[in-house]
């Protein structure tokens, strides 16, 4: 494998062209130029392909405190998860940009379940329960401020035995702005 943070510049790097090609106001010119440069980076990254983009297992991120979730996935929200006992966390300091709006500036509301659906998913793989989301309730309390540090928690509330069920939530500058139940279903692989 690659070195670590040669592709955490690669990534950065993609993250902000992302941010760029939205809000750019070039002329056509310069986008037509834009995109075919952007081609041949893309021939150059395709010399050597993954089948999948890196990550961690399931089975091998059973009981791992710490997990780094959609690291090298420029299309997805970076989360460090954080796992203690029945709790887990993760944490956006800078909180989403308008990549992410859904009402002029606030988040979008499928952007939050993603984030949610994603942490307590994961919280249920930390304690070894290989898990599907079967089933998702939101409530979406306040508007989420796009901007504005985001921190997205989870609680392992019950252990049935196929069905576990596992709150969560958003909270947007000290404040919950999205609330969530989910029912996970244990699978075999
Ligand atoms: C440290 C961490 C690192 C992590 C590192 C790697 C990442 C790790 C992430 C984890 C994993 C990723 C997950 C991502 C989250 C998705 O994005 S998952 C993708 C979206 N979800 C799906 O595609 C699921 C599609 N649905 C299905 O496959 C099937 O419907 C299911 C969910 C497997 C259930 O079907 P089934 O096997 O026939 O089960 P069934 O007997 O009907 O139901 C079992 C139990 O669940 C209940 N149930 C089923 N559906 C529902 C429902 N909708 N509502 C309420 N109860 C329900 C049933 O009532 C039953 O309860 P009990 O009778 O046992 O009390």
């Amino acid at each position: 494998m690659e070195n670590d943070d040669a592709r955490a510049r690669l990534v950065e790097a993609g993250r902000a062209l992302v941010d760029a090609i939205g809000r750019t106001g070039v002329d056509d010119a310069a986008l037509t130029e834009a995109a075919d440069r952007l081609r041949s980076v893309e021939a150059l990254l395709r010399a050597i392909e993954h089948e999948r983009v890196p990550r961690i297992t399931y089975d091998d991120a059973v009981g791992m405190e710490a997990y780094s979730w959609q690291r090298w996935n420029v299309v997805l929200p970076h989360l460090e998860m954080r796992f203690d006992g029945i709790k887990g966390s993760a944490e956006l300091p800078e909180g989403l940009n308008e990549l992410y709006e859904g009402p002029t500036g606030l988040l979008h509301g499928g952007i939050s379940v993603v984030l949610i659906d994603a942490l307590v998913t994961s919280l249920a793989q930390f304690h070894g329960l290989r898990n599907v989301t079967a089933g998702l309730t939101i409530n979406f309390r306040k508007p989420t401020l796009l901007h504005t540090p985001l921190t997205v928690e989870a609680v392992l509330e019950e252990v049935h035995d196929r069905k576990v069920i596992v709150s969560g939530s958003l909270v947007s500058d000290g404040k919950t702005t999205v609330e969530a139940t989910a029912v996970l279903v244990r699978v075999e692989r």
